[in-house]
């Protein structure tokens, strides 16, 4: 393992330093150390001294293997195991480690695959029912002398070592699990074996070939059978069922692996690490890799949480022991991550945790943490944390991270289901730096800043980043502080237990929405989350986007050459007949649609009036327009009862969501929803399915408008992909990529959630600012996608700064218009497919231009950012349709 060594500590050199920028990952799993964790690591140590030491090349080489405490893994990832199985389970991952230190070291079992498959082959049959089971049934459990000199002295010690660990684990163990065993092993070796051939090769293989071998050689198979050793449960019975949490799992701790071990694998030139793949199979920058593999780390355990919850809340969340394995799996993922940032082992031999888990990280320096600032000028390439993060669903699953990419199903976050898997609070650790704290300018007596953001709350918004990071807001009596900052808005959408859902806004939405999922607080919203987050689930999505197919071109129907018409009108009604379709099937839902469409728009305008009118009173005296305010909220009140009563009524699970809603029941209590609480979720998702949906079109028409080059390539886009004119399936949108682009620059520039509240619940600190309970807290998408340090030339419409690599320095904060953390739009994924499908349908059809002296209206903008009333007209395209080579033909 001598290679070992010299690779992790290199000569310090003179060459630039490259530093790449770790954005803080969300960390929604929790994590624990075993009681027992100390006594278990030095038991451990001791254990691969007295088994494995023969493998080392030396006592300065085993020595060097015992500092990157690896015997802590087990008692970090099985917590609330019985000690003695933790022991076991720490020892078997230390064996499993010793070998893959060994696949690494290009001295060791690294040298040559071929021998390397020969001794794993000896260990699959010292572990088996052939060998290890057989003889450890038969109390023989050391190579004899016969046996020994047969082999090294190293394979000796493998095979001693697999028997010993049989002879412990395997009468835990059901029949199946034994059999599982044996195959977890086999693709464990068979994944280091591939992985050494890849080395000796120069063989950097596409994402999904990668993450094939990674599944193998991480040991995921056997990561999953020391969880269930770890919780004395048998899952080998519903496998299939938990197979969608499983990939999830995975491939979110294999991310998070090679991410983080990346410093390592870098200098022992391991090519089967997807940094790798993204840097030089897709050629990208590293800080763009990383801020790529950053957002899937993301995606999948937000999915895997949803996918568990999911599963929690059907039959087999029945079972006790499907239940206690979940738990288990939590604890599995969250304290691998939490190992990844303590081992020495990729931050170089002794290096002491900090308790960073984001920043600056030095690829070169012999130890390193992360580090809130560069430490070189010349790093590579400048840049922050995830760019585009909010935008979508990075994954593509089953093809290269490279290709096209897709506004595709985004796993929404769910909640977590008990207090026992809470998530562990969000550790964000804003750099030790000096924020700039300032009270806004233009207070006036009295209102203090309100008439500002009554008036002219954009222009007012956009200013104040300039004013600080953090800037006091005065509305009348009342503070409030505006997050300016990206890194500031992150903490505060992360901590979400501390940044509860309050403040102005929520209270105002409260008269609309109740308690729904938008405006509830944390307790209850965990429970609302894990209720809804089905709806949402991505097998649904295709379901979803054939029934909008449905509905773009019934609107579509109504078109006519030349007639002038309301298309911030016309979009809000058709995202409202969407969301309104996925949620009542009935034709009592279709009649309650019309008047929901007319009341909305109402509604909204009133509750942003509210929510910045500098004192209460003004809405409580009877005044006309607070009499048609209530009298507007009654009405849609009795219509959203009346689809209520008719789902009630009639008791059979129509496949809508308002069928999920009726029958959902507690876990606990059995008890179902009442109509009260039916009828804010409804409300919740009528609105937050419909104005930004419907707003974002309308801004989306109206830029293209204005911006003929953008709209033209737009239109090639749509000719490639849509050639016949039709409208795209679910299975198009991948390939709507400049689309994509077009609209995720809508969003920066006109977010429909331009302006956030939240309440503190507990004192806390802020950009150093301590914040008392209580403390109102916003943060502005709009101003923050308006900021010249984060986007160049940000007032100007540039679909193509959404270019991976010109992304890639975007800080994950700058861009939030579904907002991030554990509140992230739940319809993210719904909203885009919705979105991107409805501008390719019209765009591939009609071209809309201003009718004479319309324009947007952003005077005073509602709770969500509209464009007001906008006439366009209407003119057939002709499309450009391509065969073969570019020959342009015409059609009509
Ligand atoms: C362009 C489309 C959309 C945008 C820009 C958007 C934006 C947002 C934002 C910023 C939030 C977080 C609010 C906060 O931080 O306080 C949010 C939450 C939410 N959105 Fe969306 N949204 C979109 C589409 C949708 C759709 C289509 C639905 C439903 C069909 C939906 C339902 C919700 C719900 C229920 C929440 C609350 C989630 C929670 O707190 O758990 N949204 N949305």
């Amino acid at each position: 393992m001598s290679q070992i060594f010299e690779a992790i500590s290199p000569e310090l050199s003179t060459a630039p330093v490259r530093e790449v920028f770790y954005p803080e990952l969300p960390r929604l799993l929790p994590y624990a150390y075993h009681p027992r964790a100390a006594q278990i690591e030095i038991a451990s140590n001791g254990w691969i001294r007295r088994q494995l030491g023969a493998c080392f090349a030396s006592e300065a080489e085993l020595l060097f293997f015992l500092r990157q405490r690896n015997g802590i893994y087990g008692p970090l990832t099985v917590p609330e195991a019985d000690a003695q199985r933790a022991l076991d389970i720490a020892d078997w991952y230390q064996y499993v480690t010793v070998i893959d230190s060994s696949v690494s070291d290009r001295s060791g079992l690294g040298a040559d695959d071929g021998a390397a498959r020969r001794v794993f082959a000896d260990i699959v049959a010292d572990f088996t029912a052939d060998g290890g089971a057989a003889e450890a049934a038969a109390g023989r459990v050391t190579d004899t002398a016969a046996d020994a000199g047969a082999r090294s002295a190293t394979e000796a010690a493998y095979g001693n070592a697999a028997k010993d660990l049989w002879r412990r684990i395997s009468p835990g163990l059901s029949p199946a699990q034994k059999r599982r065993f044996g195959a977890s092993l086999a693709a464990f070796l068979r994944g280091c074996a591939s992985e050494i051939r890849a080395k000796l090769t120069d063989d950097v293989p596409d994402f999904e070939t990668c993450i094939q071998v990674r599944l193998d050689s991480f040991g995921c198979d056997f990561i999953e059978l020391m969880t269930e050793y770890g919780a004395a449960v048998d899952m080998s019975d519903v496998l299939p069922e938990l197979a969608e949490v499983h990939d999830h799992c995975r491939r979110q701790m294999i991310i998070i692996n090679d991410l983080l071990s990346w410093r390592k694998e870098q200098a022992q030139d391991d090519k089967m690490t997807v940094v790798r793949v993204l840097t030089e199979r897709e050629g990208r920058g590293i800080q763009d890799a990383v801020n790529r593999l950053c957002e899937l780390v993301e995606h999948h355990e937000r999915t895997y949480i949803a996918l568990r919850d999911e599963l929690l809340a059907g039959p087999l969340g029945e079972r006790p022991d499907v239940v206690a394995y979940l738990r288990a799996l939590d604890h599995m993922m969250g304290g691998s991550q939490e190992f990844e940032y303590l081992t020495p082992r990729y931050y170089g031999d002794g290096s002491v945790w900090d308790g960073s888990t984001s920043g600056w990280l030095d690829l070169d320096a012999p130890v390193v943490r992360f580090r809130s600032q560069p430490s070189s000028a010349a790093r590579e390439p400048a840049g922050g944390p995830a760019a585009g993060a909010a935008a979508r669903c990075p994954v593509d699953h089953g093809r290269a991270l490279g290709s096209a990419p897709a506004p595709a199903p985004a796993a929404a976050p769910a909640a977590d289901r008990s207090p026992a898997t809470a998530p562990a609070a969000p550790r964000t650790r804003p750099a030790p730096r000096t924020w700039r704290v300032a009270v806004a300018n233009g207070a006036v007596p009295v209102l203090g800043h309100a008439l500002h953001l009554w008036r002219r709350p954009l222009e007012f918004l956009a200013g104040l980043p300039g004013q600080g990071d953090l800037v006091e807001i005065r509305l009348g009596p009342k503070k409030a502080y505006l997050a300016c900052h990206p890194d500031l808005v992150m903490q505060v959408l992360l901590e979400a237990r501390t940044f509860d859902k309050g403040g102005p806004l929520f209270e105002k939405a409260r008269l609309l929405v109740g308690n729904g999922l938008v405006s509830s607080e944390w307790e209850d919203h965990r429970t609302q989350r894990r209720m809804l987050q089905p709806a949402f689930h991505p097998s649904r999505m295709p379901g979803y986007v054939s029934l909008m197919r449905e509905e773009v071109e019934g609107v579509l129907a109504d078109w006519q050459e030349g007639r002038a018409f309301d298309v911030s009108d016309a979009m809000h009604a058709l995202t409202l007949r969407i969301t309104a379709r996925t949620m009542f099937s009935t034709s009592v839902g279709e009649r309650a649609i019309p008047e929901v469409a007319y009341c909305m728009p109402l509604i909204m305008r009133g509750v942003y009036q509210r929510m910045v009118a500098p004192t209460g009173w003004q809405e409580r005296m009877p005044t006309p327009g607070n009499r048609r305010f209530d009298a507007l909220r009654a009405r849609m009140h009795a219509v959203i009862g009346e689809t209520i009563e008719d789902q009630r009524r009639a008791g059979t699970d129509r496949g809508d969501l308002l069928s999920i809603l009726v029958n959902a029941r507690d876990e606990d209590t059995g008890a179902g929803l009442t109509d009260a609480e039916i009828y804010d979720q409804v409300m919740t998702l009528l609105i937050g399915g419909t104005e930004t949906t419907g707003n974002t079109m309308a801004w989306v028409f109206h830029v293209l408008a204005e911006h003929p080059e953008i709209e033209r390539r737009l239109h090639a886009e749509l000719d490639e992909v849509l050639p016949d004119g039709r409208a795209p399936e679910f299975a198009d949108l991948p390939r709507l990529d400049y689309t994509w682009r077009v609209l995720n620059e809508t969003l920066r520039m006109y977010p429909p959630a331009w302006l956030l509240t939240r309440t503190t619940t507990k004192r806390t600190e802020l950009a150093g600012k301590v914040l008392e309970p209580g403390t109102i807290v916003m943060y502005s998408p709009y101003a923050l996608g308006r900021q010249a340090a984060h986007f160049e030339n940000p007032e100007r419409f540039d679909p193509d700064r959404w270019l991976p690599d010109r992304s890639a320095g975007v800080p994950r904060g700058a861009m939030v218009p579904f907002s991030a953390g554990n509140r992230k739009c739940i319809g993210d994924a719904f909203g885009q497919a919705e979105t991107t499908l409805t501008l390719a349908t019209i765009a591939t059809r009609w071209q809309l231009r201003p009718a004479p002296g319309a324009k947007p209206n952003v005077a005073v903008p509602k709770a969500s950012l509209g464009t007001g009333p906008l006439d366009m007209i209407p003119t057939p395209r002709r499309r450009r349709v391509r065969t073969g080579s570019p020959t342009p033909s015409e059609i009509s």
